[in-house]
């Protein structure tokens, strides 16, 4: 960037609740008991099913929408109480990218990427260069003078990109920004947002219901249920040791991992009277290895394991990996001990016959 880049903003949400009104008087309760810091500079990736209030919460961070309890603040400031050039000076430092991009079809690319300028009355002198620059950060120099009718969805978003970030925000939020681009160009579209990340420092926070988005991109998580936020942390850790039942489901689809039909389907959950097996799922990070393990179990303690399903993830630079097993359920409560205390994590999954 020719001008100096601002740094990111912390967004935080203070016990944030939010009613809509319903049909016949009644309230649909969007958001309920939020509480939420997002530091300066981190990419935060919000993850939950359709109506678990992602939006909601995503919009109350440019004062889309105000909350109905609690406190929303990006840097500091209280966006739910903003009005007038209060919010319009916070919605300058909020950019936004959508699913659907929502480019102006009748302005070429140039022409979409200065209008957040034009509006801001920024002399036309010095939105030339800061429109040629963010274009040239985005890769699309070559189609600066296309309509958006003549682009590819990626390159569409990539123009979404630079128009968000023309009024140097602070934090860009991202509306399900993937969910219509294929797989490929969704990798290049989340290496671009991470570079931008590094580059400039500013606070990313995007709303998804694909968990691989956010173990590609986001360092923190937080997952999204019924208004509530059930689970956060560090992308990481959540991944590693994920607490919430919901969280679990989004991993299973994710890591690849799931039982073979064939086990899933006598599963039970409490253990049958006479010979059984447990199914469980093991989880191992960073240094801590199975394969010595579960050799072990077998010299040390003469405790045979069956590898039902098995896969190696990355997060950022750590790997993970996750084993779905089965084991004498007599022996199971020793064997997942001796884990334990190598450092491994171990869940429960059910009991087959
Ligand atoms: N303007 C509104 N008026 C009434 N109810 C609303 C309004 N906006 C959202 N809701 C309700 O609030 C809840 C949360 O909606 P929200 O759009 O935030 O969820 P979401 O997680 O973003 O879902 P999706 O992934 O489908 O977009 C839903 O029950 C929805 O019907």
């Amino acid at each position: 960037m020719s001008e100096s880049a601002k740094t990111g903003a912390a967004i935080t949400f203070d016990k944030v609740g939010k009613a809509f009104p319903g049909s016949g008087g009644a309230r649909v309760t969007a958001l309920e008991d939020v509480s939420l810091t997002i530091e300066p500079g981190a990419i935060c990736g919000i993850i939950g099913r359709s109506g678990a209030g992602k939006s909601t919460l995503l919009r109350m961070v440019n004062g889309l929408e105000r909350p109905t309890s609690g406190t929303v603040a990006v840097g500091g400031r209280n966006v739910g109480a903003a009005r007038g050039a209060e919010l319009r000076a916070i919605r300058r430092d909020v950019g936004m990218i959508f699913q659907h991009f929502n480019l102006l079809a009748s302005r070429t690319v140039y022409g979409n990427v200065a209008l957040p300028l034009e509006i801001a009355g920024l002399p036309s002198a010095q939105i030339r260069p800061r429109v040629e620059d963010l274009i040239a950060r985005v890769g699309l120099e070559t189609l600066r003078d296309r309509y958006p009718a003549e682009l590819s969805g990626g390159q569409k978003q990539r123009v979404g990109i630079a128009r968000a970030l023309a009024t140097q925000p602070k934090v860009l939020l991202s509306d399900e920004a993937t969910s219509a681009l294929d797989p490929e160009t969704t990798q290049t579209v989340l290496r671009l947002l991470a570079d931008i990340n590094r580059d400039l420092g500013l606070t990313i926070l995007l709303i998804t219901h694909e968990m691989a988005v956010v173990r590609d991109i986001a360092s923190h998580m937080a997952v999204i249920e019924g208004g509530r936020i059930v689970e956060s942390g560090p992308t990481y850790d959540v991944f590693v040791a994920p607490r919430h039942a919901t969280t679990r489901s989004f991993l299973s689809g994710v890591t690849g991992i799931t039982l073979p039909a064939f086990i899933a389907n006598r599963l039970q959950q409490a253990r049958p009277e006479g010979a059984s097996e447990q199914v469980l799922r093991v989880t191992f990070a960073g240094r801590h290895a199975t394969d010595p393990m579960l050799s072990q179990l077998n010299s040390e303690l003469g405790i045979r394991v069956n590898i039902l399903a098995g896969a190696i993830e990355e997060i950022g630079p750590h790997p993970f990996g996750n084993l779905l097993l089965s084991l004498d359920a007599a022996r199971a409560d020793e064997a997942r001990a001796y884990l334990e205390r190598h450092g491994l994590l171990t869940e429960v999954l059910g009991y087959v016959r």
